[in-house]
């Protein structure tokens, strides 16, 4: 485990292991992706035909290659860069950068339960290795600094008994609260009618209550003391306070998948994988020749610019104008960015989503995220202090401004990169207004408090990188997080895809991406909902798939979300 808080379960190798399946929509993506069938086919008529798709992020490229392979033509709009929200920087000028060490700005650490978007990390032959997080195995130490007292830990159990306290209150609050050990059974044998029982009854009763609010209600938690601690040093990678006003169904969600634990990052920078895919030449491909890509099927082998304006027009064609001033029409366009791109950034008609899509878009509610990165000349924090022999420094988790603070080794002796602050929400708003290098400063300031004999900045051999997502102009904020009442909104976007229950003129836009997906923050929801919308592209255009594979949509009625009455 990698937990500060482990969750109750505890694994072992006769159980079956973890994956994203559900619990909102058990469908097995990684068995669809694995099947020699192939993910379906259209009719020979429409190859060659042009299809959108709106963001070169994980979602769009993974979409845009499936829908290449089927012999459609992908034409890929992207207004930053392919990758998106998996985007990896170097540092400049810098020995580090000659090293080729890199600093992971959006996603950089995935649970192995990411089956679908592992299938894509070995497509593409990236290597992966354990992330550094509190207290992993691989984690050379953690310390844990709270209201200025530090304790050092390699496992749970060098810490004080206060925090075994919290661990055993969270555990039994799961299972008071939410059948965790027996979803966790059922979601790894993929007993699907185990799972919509369990989960329907938790929607029911939990949809309007906070993650705050769930933890006040068990009798575990009834000390504020307990609350507070488990705020900031939470379960999984970290403090979730900062998650305390969100629904706790997205909590669930994450609990239940282990999306938190055994995280691996990968080597050389997780943008690649979008990057590979672009590049890729499949193997199996149709109507193609064989050695198409998608960069080959674009114009200097690059995306299209930014869409400005998307609108309807005769015969329920999706008119799609871009910034150079390019309009083109496509049957069927799928949407990847973040909603809120279409309220602001991109000009819509009405007519392009029914209006209770509409409110769903507009309620989204999103995290702030920021994070700050310096090259170092070496792993210093391995050099033992002389007179405690431990680790001079370690992966840290705080509650002043840096909160969690990453150590990335890149062998010893070698340059090395340090996160000095990963924060979410609040805790990112505070460092918006200052620029990097006065971030870095207050930064070294909190660490120095924690560890006053080490000179962190003598160890710096360049400039800081820095994001806040909710300042990125294509992005606006991190990720999304459903706040208590998102449900049926959740559910509204999420099912989109099955376009034949939509009024006709309402057809032909599908939405995806991390927002669309039930498990937003996580890259393997942008992969589900990719395929998805490959799925309602493919149906729409008169395609299907091989009956030995049926897809996300051939099954929705026997796992469709469970519904909630809108009364
Ligand atoms: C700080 C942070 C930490 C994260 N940590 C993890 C993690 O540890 N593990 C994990 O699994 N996931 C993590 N995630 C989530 C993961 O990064 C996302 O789920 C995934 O990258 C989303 O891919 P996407 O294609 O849905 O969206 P995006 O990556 O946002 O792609 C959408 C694309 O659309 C483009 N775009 C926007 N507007 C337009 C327009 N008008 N026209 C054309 N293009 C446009 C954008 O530039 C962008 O490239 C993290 C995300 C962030 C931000």
């Amino acid at each position: 485990m990698t937990s500060t808080v482990p969750n109750a379960v505890q694994h072992t190798d006769a159980q079956p292991p973890i994956t994203m399946f559900g619990p909102d929509f058990p469908y097995a993506y990684d068995d669809f992706l694995a099947h020699p069938a192939g993910l379906g086919q259209i009719p020979a008529t429409e190859h060659g035909t042009e299809v959108a798709v709106i963001g070169g992020g994980l979602s769009g490229i993974v979409a845009a290659y499936e829908l290449m392979k089927m012999g459609l033509k992908p034409v890929v709009y992207e207004a930053d860069e392919i990758g998106g929200r998996l985007r990896t920087v170097g540092f400049e000028g810098t020995p580090a950068e000659a090293a080729g060490l890199t600093a992971e700005m959006g996603a950089m650490r995935f649970p192995p339960s990411s089956t679908a978007l592992q299938h894509y990390i070995d497509l593409v032959g990236l290597e992966t290795r354990p992330f550094p997080n509190p207290l992993a195995p691989e984690t050379p130490s953690t310390v844990v600094d709270l209201k200025g007292e530090s304790h050092y830990a390699n496992t749970v159990d060098d810490l004080p008994q206060v925090y075994r306290d919290v661990m055993n209150a969270w555990n039994a609050c799961l299972e008071e609260g939410a059948d965790f050990s027996d979803m966790n059974r059922a979601m790894r044998e993929r007993d699907v009618p185990r799972i919509r029982e369990i989960w329907s009854k938790l929607v029911d009763k939990l949809d309007n209550q906070t993650f705050y609010g769930f933890l006040c209600d068990s009798e575990s938690f009834k000390s504020f003391r307990h609350r507070e601690i488990f705020g900031q040093v939470g379960f999984g990678t970290g403090g979730w306070d900062t998650d305390f006003p969100n629904s706790i169904l997205e909590i669930l969600r994450v609990v239940y998948t282990e999306a938190d634990d055994h995280h691996r990052g990968i080597v050389g920078g997780s943008q690649q994988l979008p990057v590979r895919l672009w590049e890729r030449e499949p193997e199996k491909i149709v109507h193609w020749a064989y050695g198409t890509s998608l960069a080959e099927l674009h114009d200097s082998r690059k995306p299209r610019p930014a869409v400005t304006r998307l609108h309807r027009t005769a015969g329920n064609h999706i008119t799609v104008t871009d910034a150079s001033g390019d309009i083109r029409t496509y049957q069927a366009a799928i949407f990847t960015a973040q909603s809120w791109m279409l309220l602001s950034k991109v000009a819509c008609d009405d007519s392009l989503f029914p209006i209770d899509h509409w409110t769903a878009i507009e309620r989204t509610h999103y995290m702030e995220s920021s994070k700050l990165f310096v090259p170092v000349d070496r792993p210093f924090w391995l050099d033992k202090d002389e007179e405690t022999g431990r680790d001079t420094m370690s992966m840290t988790l705080t509650d002043r401004m840096t909160r969690g603070t990453y150590l990335l080794d890149d062998g010893p002796d070698k340059p090395a990169t340090i996160c000095l602050s990963y924060t979410w929400c609040d805790d990112s708003l505070k460092w918006l207004p200052l620029s990097a290098n006065e971030r870095m400063e207050v930064m070294l300031k909190s660490l120095g408090e924690i560890y006053p004999k080490v000179d962190i900045r003598k160890h710096i051999i360049g400039n800081p990188v820095t994001v806040s997502w909710e300042n990125e102009p294509y992005f606006m904020g991190a990720f999304k997080a459903n706040l208590p009442g998102h449900y049926r909104y959740q559910r509204r976007l999420f099912t989109h895809f099955m376009q034949d229950r939509l009024p006709e003129d309402k057809r032909g836009i599908f939405l995806a991406g991390d927002d669309i997906s039930w498990t937003a923050g996580w890259a393997e929801g942008a992969v589900q909902t990719a395929l998805n919308a490959v799925w309602g592209v493919m149906h729409q255009l008169g395609g299907a798939t091989d009956g030995t594979n049926p897809g996300p949509g051939d099954v929705y009625d026997e796992i469709a979300p469970v519904e909630l009455p809108e009364d």
